[in-house]
């Protein structure tokens, strides 16, 4: 809105929450891209499922319990981070700015989260690695193993902490979005830049394309878990038979996950996943979530249903298309205050002091 007396300047007014980033970053976006990052699998039915089963959840809050200021700092496979909330992968962050996953990384390094670099980032996991965040790498196996060998081996070289393997994509969902805008490529002078193969005999280098394949099994995770000995995260569980398949083939940490709506539609809200999971799991080995957190409250609420810590994907995309670097940081900050502040309404001292009682059955709706 236009302030009198102030000009004929527009002001928009700065986000304060991790859903006012959206439309701000809308309104930046060319809007091919904006649907990318936005949407989901054909109906969308997840995507919105996601972020509805926070929204149903009620939270029961201890009182008089003189805990003082809450704790933030978690460990997570050996790793500290100041909070627990890590970035998820995603991939292509130059199409949500120019700095891509330079900024992103920076704002990582600067909040002290983890970061999950996407095998499909546009700058290398080397490039990303050397702004200096805790820093996973996110792995599609590709069935040229021998490729997916050199691709563990940066990742390794470059400090990654972990191997984050996406499970749940043995094909690429349908988005429709994508094919109403004719979106398949990326535009001119943006690559997948750590999929770039030397050419052979003076030949120009090529970007190979990734290959989503339904030939994957467990069989390749133990292959995996043979040729490196970094810690192996499996992205994309949401069923408990495939927590304890996961666990038996020496997997260290789980991500329930629906690839937040985009893969398959119409299952259900990660959320609404996790404790199945968790009792499938029990304890074994550290569980995160993502999908639809966007509010301290949520993280609360994850933690509750057995999750360690949770992982956002679109919010931090949008930081990055409102403000490069400082939009992350910002998109951090407020979860972090978000957080701090709904731990200290809880009685909570620290992450690890959230109960399921917190929860007990109550729902909103
Ligand atoms: C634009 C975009 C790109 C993504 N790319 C990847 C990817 O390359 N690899 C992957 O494992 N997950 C990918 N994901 C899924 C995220 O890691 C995560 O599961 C999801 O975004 C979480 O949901 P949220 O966006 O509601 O937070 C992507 C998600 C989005 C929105
Ligand atoms: C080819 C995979 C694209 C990256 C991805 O995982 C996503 O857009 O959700």
């Amino acid at each position: 809105m236009d302030h009198v007396g102030t000009g004929a300047v527009t002001r928009e007014t700065p986000p304060v929450n991790l859903r006012e980033f959206e439309p701000a970053a809308r309104a930046r976006l060319d809007p091919a891209h904006y649907d990318y990052f936005a949407g989901g699998a054909q109906d969308e039915i997840t995507v919105a499922a996601n972020e509805a089963a926070f929204r149903r959840r009620a939270l029961v809050p201890r009182v008089l319990r003189g805990q003082g200021p809450p704790r933030l700092e978690v460990t997570v496979l050996g790793e500290t981070a100041s909070m627990p909330v890590l970035l998820a992968p995603t991939a292509f962050h130059r199409l949500a700015h120019p700095d891509g996953e330079f900024a992103t990384a920076r704002a990582a390094a600067e909040a002290g989260v983890i970061m999950i670099a996407a095998m499909l980032s546009t700058v290398t996991i080397e490039e990303i690695a050397a702004c200096g965040p805790k820093l996973w790498f996110q792995l599609y196996i590709q069935p040229d193993l021998g490729f997916t060998t050199s691709l563990v081996r940066r990742a390794e070289d470059a400090g990654c902490r972990a191997l984050v393997v996406t499970a749940d994509s043995p094909a690429l969902g349908r988005n429709e979005r994508g094919d109403r805008n004719g979106f398949h490529d990326l535009p001119p002078g943006m690559y997948c830049a750590n999929m770039v193969q030397k050419g052979r005999q003076g030949r120009d280098d090529e970007v190979r394309q990734v290959a989503l394949s339904p030939d994957l099994s467990f069989r390749h995770l133990d292959w995996l878990r043979e040729t490196t000995s970094l810690p192996i995260v499996l992205k994309g569980v949401l069923h408990p038979a495939d927590a304890r398949l996961a666990v038996e083939h020496g997997v260290d940490a789980i991500v329930v996950s629906n690839h937040g709506g985009r893969q398959l539609d119409t299952v259900p809200a990660s959320l609404d996943r996790l404790p199945l999971v968790a009792d499938a799991v029990r304890g074994q080995v550290p569980l995160l979530l993502d999908g639809g957190v966007r509010r301290g409250t949520d993280v609360v609420k994850a933690l509750a249903l057995g999750a360690d810590a949770v992982a956002i994907g679109r919010p931090a995309l949008w930081g990055l298309a409102v403000a490069g670097r400082a939009g992350v940081e910002r998109v951090l900050t407020l979860l972090r205050n978000e957080l701090a502040n709904a731990l200290t309404l809880c009685g909570a001292a620290s992450p690890g002091d959230v109960t399921g009682d917190l929860l007990d059955g109550i729902d909103l709706k």
